[in-house]
């Protein structure tokens, strides 16, 4: 594998992560604990899950739930969001575009709007790292900071930081209805001034209907709003992938089981494509990544991005992915840093953070162009 602590050194910048696929296991186990002694679940039962390396598709969405559990309440959220851009800062992820699904519980007072306001709280409450949110032009910059073009951000008192951009994503779950989908969109649309750009189609891929989400997916389309969706995540789809080729979203998550006509409509649209091996591998979409994907999109040189998916649930990282990627498909310095390079191009975030981005990767190119 090529050296780990290369890859984690490199600047980085990650498009598919979900909030509650990334909560650290340390975390749950600490929040199953709390919940286990106030009788609510049965810690044992969930420790045993969470422990688990190895999932099925079927298990990583009962492991979901059981994640919502442990998860959704408005200081958790916030919590969980904290520290998910904690962790990929320190990996040194200089942009990423969280993903998260709003969720209402009336039995605690949460609405939509609510969850999400727990999600910026996180954003908020790093002091750790810089973090960049609100899109130019809606907030005052702190004026005591300048880029320094490697990620890092020199401050008026000469110490350096490190800067991390955070915009979101509101996904869609294949599991709600069309009004249920809409609300989530106009909410989106409500909260585009606090670092929200765009929207995503997730859940368990054998639940729901294209048709069901599409008038919400066409009409945050029609705002300006940029749509992400998990496409072709299991066989047999050719209908839906092919309508979903058809809506022309800005980028697709996974892309494994895209085949004959739809493969050949995907590569000449050239929407990028977010690929996570270690997902794929462990949910059993390939038997080995020999058989993944990656490679032909590569060589054809489609535009697409290594991305983590669900660092906690498949215990990974995206310096791993890149390492991954190295050992597997034989790929190099050069050929790692331009890949994540080049997926400045594809953000959902607005020019003047792609100029910033193309900035930061040009300062650093010298060092890990070697
Ligand atoms: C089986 C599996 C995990 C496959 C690959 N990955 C995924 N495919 C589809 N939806 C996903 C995947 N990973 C996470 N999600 C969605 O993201 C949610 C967790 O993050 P959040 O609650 O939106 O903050 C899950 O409940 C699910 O709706
Ligand atoms: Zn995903």
């Amino acid at each position: 594998m090529e050296s780990l602590d290369w890859c984690l050194n490199q600047p980085k910048i990650e498009l598919h992560a979900h909030l509650n696929g990334s909560v650290r296991d340390s975390t749950l186990l600490e929040l199953a604990r709390a919940l286990g002694e106030r009788g609510v679940i049965d810690f044992n039962d969930v420790e045993s899950v969470i422990s688990k390396d190895d999932r099925s598709l079927v298990e990583c969405f009962r492991l979901f739930d059981l994640i919502h559990v442990l998860t959704t309440d408005h200081a958790t959220v916030t919590r969980i969001t904290k520290e998910v851009i904690e962790d990929f800062a320190s990996e040194n992820i200089v942009y990423v575009e969280l993903r998260t699904t709003p969720k209402k519980n009336a039995v605690i007072g949460m609405t939509k709007r609510s969850y999400m306001e727990a999600v910026i709280n996180g954003l908020k409450s790093i002091d750790s790292v810089d973090v960049d949110y609100i899109p130019s032009g809606m907030a005052q910059q702190n004026s005591s900071t300048t880029l320094t073009g490697d990620g890092i951000i020199g401050m008026s008192n000469g110490s350096v930081r490190k800067k991390i951009y955070v915009r979101l994503l509101l996904s869609i779950d294949r599991r709600e209805t069309t009004a249920a989908a809409m609300e989530t969109v106009k909410l989106a649309l409500e909260m585009r001034d606090v670092g929200v750009v765009g929207i995503d189609l997730s859940g368990n891929p054998v639940i729901g209907e294209w048709a069901t989400f599409l008038p919400a997916l066409k009409f945050a389309k029609e705002q300006g709003l940029a749509v992400t969706l998990h496409c072709g995540e299991v066989p047999d789809r050719k209908e839906e992938i092919s309508a979903m080729l058809n809506f022309l979203p800005q980028r697709i998550g996974h892309a494994c089981f895209i085949k004959g006509e739809e493969r050949i409509k995907l590569k000449s649209s050239k929407i990028p494509v977010e690929i996570c091996l270690t997902s794929n591998i462990r949910t059993e979409r390939f038997p080995s990544l020999e058989y993944h994907h990656f490679i032909d999109l590569y060589k054809s040189k489609h535009p697409m991005v290594l991305c983590t998916d669900d660092t906690g649930v498949f215990s990974t990282t995206l310096s791993r992915e890149y390492s991954l990627a190295a050992s597997a498909f034989g790929l190099g310095r050069k050929e790692m840093f331009e890949l994540t390079r080049s997926a400045t191009e594809f953000v959902f975030a607005d020019d003047g953070v792609k100029i910033s981005l193309r900035e930061i990767f040009d300062a650093a190119a010298k060092n890990f162009m070697l």
